[in-house]
């Protein structure tokens, strides 16, 4: 049996080239990657405002819109979940910080701070 983020995604993914008028997804691919893509970091930007509130159940509602919003994207670049699972599969067991030192040193523009 499929978990809800399959199948979430296998409906996002049907809906390209669908009736725009009856699918806000299908809306979503036909107004453009960067539309979509807007919508993504709104959602994120919803996030951080709710994770900054009192109340921490608010952030799962937005977290929610935010993963949908991704998995618009993702279908839209023809990509699927199979491709995060694989990227995050491969950094299982690499700490954070082991990642980071085997980076090396990046050029003074690339940094933060
Ligand atoms: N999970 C979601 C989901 N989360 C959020 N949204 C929509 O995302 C939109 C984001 O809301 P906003 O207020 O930010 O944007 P808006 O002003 O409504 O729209 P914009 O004009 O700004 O794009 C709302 O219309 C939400 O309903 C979603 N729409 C669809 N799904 C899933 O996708 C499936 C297919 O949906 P349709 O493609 O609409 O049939 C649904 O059955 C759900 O499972």
């Amino acid at each position: 049996m499929s978990d809800t983020f399959d199948r979430l995604f296998a409906t996002v993914a049907s809906r390209r080239g669908a009736d725009a008028d009856s699918s806000y997804t299908a809306s979503l691919f036909a107004r453009g990657r960067g539309r979509i893509a807007q919508k993504l970091g709104e959602e994120a930007t919803e996030t951080v405002i709710a994770a900054m509130g009192p109340d921490a159940r608010k952030i799962v509602p937005e977290a929610a819109d935010l993963i949908y919003h991704l998995c618009v994207l993702l279908a839209d670049a023809g990509l699927t979940l199979d491709d995060v699972r694989a990227e995050l599969a491969r950094r299982e067991g690499t700490s954070g910080h082991e990642e980071k030192a085997a980076r090396g040193p990046r050029p003074l523009s690339f940094r933060a701070e």
